[in-house]
């Protein structure tokens, strides 16, 4: 089969895929792998694959937001991908979470549109108990900062427009962070029953008392990303050895 939105066939995929939103953090993760090679680099979805302690996977970029991140996530399962982690960054809505903290997402509020179309509204966006358990293992084992496991938000939204963001609203309802496809990943992978986890990197306060400006460039931010990539493929390795022994 020809995924002709990545421009991948599926025979070339193995079952486990890490994705991101930036096509450069696709590289980077790559630099990991053994004997990686890029398969293909179609609009913002740019493809790798190779093996991490002998365990083979796929890492794929899928851009900012949901709509086009579910077109790669509904490819990459279609593809026979059986396990997807996003390996994404968030806004932090406590100070309990700086900047540079990991943050294991159990579950994400649909605060988006594209699952709306997908399924009714009390369907619930939740992680494969498992991945999140093997997600929160591998990144307190790497140690480095502070790492929250917890309920994140996706938005459609990155800068506001006249409605108000609804930060102070989750945050009271003790949610973690925000970012933009998590939920998308969660309901998709549900629907098609593959496995889903997230881990993401904090690069800074979303909630407005906390906000300073909006810096993902700088020392700590790139520190965590580079600790979330190790756990997340860290946690394919721990997932692969539960599922052969
Ligand atoms: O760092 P990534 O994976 O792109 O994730 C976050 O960063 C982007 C916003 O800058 C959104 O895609 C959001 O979800
Ligand atoms: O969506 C996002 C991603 C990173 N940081 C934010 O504040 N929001």
């Amino acid at each position: 089969m020809y995924l002709s939105v990545l421009e991948v066939g599926a025979e070339q995929l193995p079952k486990l895929a890490l994705v991101c939103g930036d096509p450069r953090r696709a590289a980077l993760i790559a630099t990991k792998l053994t004997d990686a090679k890029e398969l293909a680099f179609a609009r913002e979805y740019r493809t790798f694959v190779g093996t991490y302690e002998g365990v083979a996977v796929a890492v794929v970029s899928h851009g900012v937001g949901s709509a086009g991140a579910a077109v790669c996530f509904e490819e990459l399962i279609k593809g026979g991908i059986e396990t997807i982690i996003r390996v994404g960054t968030a806004g932090s809505y406590t100070a309990d979470i700086p900047a540079g903290s990991l943050v294991v997402s159990t579950a994400s509020v649909r605060a988006e549109g594209l699952t709306k179309q997908l399924v009714p509204d009390g369907f619930p966006a939740v992680a494969d108990g498992a991945v999140t358990n093997a997600l929160y293992e591998a990144a307190t084992a790497l140690g480095g900062g502070v790492v929250a496991k917890g309920i994140t938000l996706t938005l459609d939204v990155f800068f506001n427009g006249v409605v108000e963001f609804p930060h102070k609203l989750y945050k009271a309802a003790g949610v973690l962070a925000v970012e933009m496809e998590i939920a998308a990943l969660y309901v998709i992978a549900s629907l098609r029953g593959v496995k889903a986890g997230a881990i993401i990197a904090i690069d800074g306060y979303a909630d407005s008392d906390l906000a300073a400006e909006y810096n993902p460039h700088t020392n700590a931010v790139s520190d965590a990303v580079e600790r979330e990539i190790i756990a997340a493929l860290d946690a394919l390795v721990l997932l692969s050895a539960t599922t052969t022994a």
